[in-house]
């Protein structure tokens, strides 16, 4: 398998007051082309720094990143990042804003755009809401629509940072299974960063676990069967060895 992503001794610090505050340090991930790697970690161990650092949007202290063998200077159309907050544009309406990566990459007509827009609206479910303004949407929504403009510009990378973490658990259950559907057969390539276990193993065929300043305490292999559903999930005997493992990693990763 091709590795379509690439961290090599990966290190941030960041400059506060006369210190220095190491957010990552010496950090390594090699990600397969068509996976989806779900990164699970405590608060605060450095998982929105490594997505950033993943997503060209900073600059490492030390070490590099690659995407699709190419050392990444800064952000890339081809890597789509739906962050933890919202960064819809207010000002567009919700049409408006899905059709944002096709102008970025240009050389697509209105029309198209439009076109293109209406259907991935239609995917994730806000047929006939692409004329109203993020402000008029709930919070469940925005992280639809946010997930539509992150697709339009059909990135084959797909970055996210806790993307349904504020929402509640029958909307978060909503979300996860679109997600599957959307990515299943799309080649795909899936960094999915959570903090929750459940969630790290419903979604992905494989799980890092980050302790203190991004150190890899686990990364295993997940081999349960799809379509997985949460109430058979927790009783399969493989789910509940996966949990007890990964539960363990956290607590060693955080002392
Ligand atoms: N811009 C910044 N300036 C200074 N310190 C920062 C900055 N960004 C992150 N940090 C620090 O780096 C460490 C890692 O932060 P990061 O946001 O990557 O953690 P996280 O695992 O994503 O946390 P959470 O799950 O709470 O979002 C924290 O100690 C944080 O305070």
């Amino acid at each position: 398998m091709t590795a379509v992503l690439q961290a090599e001794r990966l290190t941030k610090q960041f400059a506060k007051d006369d210190s220095a505050i190491v957010a990552l340090r010496d950090f390594a991930l090699s990600v397969e082309e068509g996976s989806f790697v779900t990164v699970l970690g405590r608060s605060g161990c450095g998982k929105s720094t490594m997505l950033n650092l993943l997503a060209g949007l900073t600059e490492p202290t030390e070490g590099t990143v690659s995407h699709r063998g190419k050392p990444l200077t800064g952000p890339d159309i081809d890597i789509g990042y739906l962050t933890q907050s919202d960064t819809l544009m207010p000002w567009r309406d919700v049409q408006r804003n899905v059709e944002m990566p096709l102008e970025i990459r240009g050389g697509v007509r209105a029309k198209e755009r439009r076109r293109t827009a209406a259907a991935l609206l239609n995917r994730v479910g806000l047929d006939g809401f692409g004329k109203h303004y993020p402000r008029e949407l709930s919070g469940g929504m925005r992280r639809r629509a946010s997930l539509a403009r992150m697709l339009a510009g059909s990135p084959s990378t797909l970055l996210m940072d806790e993307p349904f973490g504020a929402l509640d658990a029958q909307l978060r259950t909503e979300l996860q299974e679109e997600l599957l559907r959307l990515w299943q057969g799309s080649g795909q390539t899936v960094v999915f960063v959570t903090h929750d276990i459940e969630e790290a193993l419903l979604l992905g065929d494989r799980i890092v676990v980050l302790g203190a300043l991004g150190r890899i305490v686990a990364d295993e292999r997940i081999t349960l069967q799809r379509p997985r559903h949460v109430d058979a999930l927790r009783v399969d005997p493989e789910f509940v060895r996966l949990h007890t493992t990964m539960a363990a990693a956290l607590k060693e990763g955080s002392s």
